[in-house]
């Protein structure tokens, strides 16, 4: 299904990092309809391969290749492996990515650098290695999936640093390239995509549900709706923009809150003068001591996003006072960081986004 004429990208090759799933799904299943062929590449087989059997089995229109972005060497075959295959590249799409929330004090130099390395390096890599290897000598567009990170992304510093220098790599090769003939902008979805593989990122937090209130048009928005702002950019009626950034958000980013909350002495818990626990604007419990979110609106409050990578700061934080924080920490299989298991994903769709998947219409 798109809005535009059929047949709009007949003869063109794209290719979509993170194209099995959310926002690059949706890219890759709208320029499948405008006849699109489309190579998608992310790091996990068993989800390209099925979503490859779900989209269009058709080898010669829709391939899969497995690469991590942050590998050099795997993103030169991803590159060759298209033109090799395809024939060509018209369309890159540099959509895979993210990211943990944590409060900067909280993250470890390996979590920052793997956020980094993913959505700014990744990015950098992807966009090298499409020019040198096509769009030097034959012209081509790129569009860089980025964030709302324009006041700043308190509790996402890491990519927030990331999607800004993207952005602003956006802005350089738009003039270092123009006259290979390459035009290159930004999409900038609000922090309001909801899709199930997005939402179960985040583990038990309810972020989707939580974010909805900041947007004007009250009402979460969809892949779809990436993906034809993405199609726009690539289509003939964008010749004349590059180096622009795009913002997808139903006017989320001039009307939310940051996710950070300057709390007043109630919202914080205090140990020895210093604040050991934080409401955010989702009402989101920053637990600084025990390193770890915490959501009031899941029923265990054992969800823990940030720091379920280091078990000793699992104990729960008996002495608080908060009314929210006399939780237990039995629980953690469910945190963002495990989930990166296949499993987890589909334990959380299961389990915690029925109502944001009723939200979201
Ligand atoms: C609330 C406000 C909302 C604010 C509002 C937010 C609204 C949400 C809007 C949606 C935005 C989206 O982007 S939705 C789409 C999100 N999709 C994704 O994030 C999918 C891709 N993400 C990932 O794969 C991961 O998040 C990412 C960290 C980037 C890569 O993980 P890897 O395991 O490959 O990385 P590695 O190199 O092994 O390094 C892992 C290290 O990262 C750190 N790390 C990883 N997960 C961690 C975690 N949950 N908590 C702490 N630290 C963690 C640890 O230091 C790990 O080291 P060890 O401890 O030694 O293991
Ligand atoms: N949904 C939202 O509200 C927002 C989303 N975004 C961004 O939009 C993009 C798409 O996210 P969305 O569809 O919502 O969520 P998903 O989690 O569904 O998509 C992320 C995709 O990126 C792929 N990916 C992650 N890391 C790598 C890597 N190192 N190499 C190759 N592929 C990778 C994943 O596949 P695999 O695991 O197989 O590698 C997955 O397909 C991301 O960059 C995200 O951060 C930005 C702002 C808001």
């Amino acid at each position: 299904m798109s809005v535009f004429r059929p047949g709009l990208f007949k003869g063109k090759v794209a290719l979509v990092t993170g194209g099995a799933t959310g926002i690059g799904r949706a890219i890759t299943e709208e320029l499948l309809a405008l006849e699109c062929r489309v190579v998608i590449a992310s790091r996990k087989e068993e989800r390209l391969r099925n979503a490859v059997q779900e989209m269009c089995p058709d080898s010669s229109t829709l391939k899969a290749r497995v690469c991590n972005i942050r590998n050099e060497t795997q993103v030169k075959d991803l590159i060759s492996f298209t033109v090799s295959e395809m024939g060509k590249l018209d369309f890159l799409i540099n959509n895979g990515g993210g990211q943990f929330p944590s409060g900067v004090s909280e993250m470890t130099l390996k979590g920052w650098n793997a956020v980094i390395d993913t959505n700014l390096n990744g990015t950098f890599l992807m966009c090298q290695e499409a020019h040198r290897q096509w769009m030097a000598q034959h012209g081509g567009v790129i569009v860089n999936i980025i964030a709302d990170m324009f006041r700043g992304f308190p509790l996402m510093a890491h990519t927030g640093a990331a999607r800004a220098a993207v952005e602003n790599l956006t802005k350089s090769l738009s003039v270092e390239w123009a006259e290979d003939g390459v035009r290159i902008n930004a999409v900038a979805p609000g922090s309001n995509i909801y899709s199930p593989t997005a939402a179960s990122n985040y583990g038990d937090l309810k972020i989707f549900e939580h974010v909805r209130e900041g947007i004007p048009m009250k009402r979460l928005g969809t892949p779809q709706e990436v993906s034809s702002n993405v199609c726009f950019l690539l289509s003939p009626g964008a010749a004349f923009i590059t180096g622009a950034t795009f913002k997808v958000d139903g006017g989320a980013s001039l009307y939310s809150y940051l996710n950070w909350k300057i709390g007043d002495e109630h919202d914080q818990t205090f140990e020895h003068g210093y604040p050991i626990k934080i409401l955010t604007h989702f009402d989101l419990l920053v637990d600084i001591k025990n390193r770890r979110l915490q959501d009031p609106l899941t029923s265990n409050h054992s969800s823990s996003s940030s720091s379920n990578h280091s078990s000793s700061n699992h104990s729960s934080s008996s002495s608080s006072n908060h009314s929210s924080s006399n939780h237990s920490s039995s629980n953690h299989s469910s945190s963002n960081h495990s989930n990166h298991s296949s499993s987890n994903h589909s334990n959380h769709s299961s389990s915690n986004h029925s109502s944001s998947n009723s939200n979201h219409t």
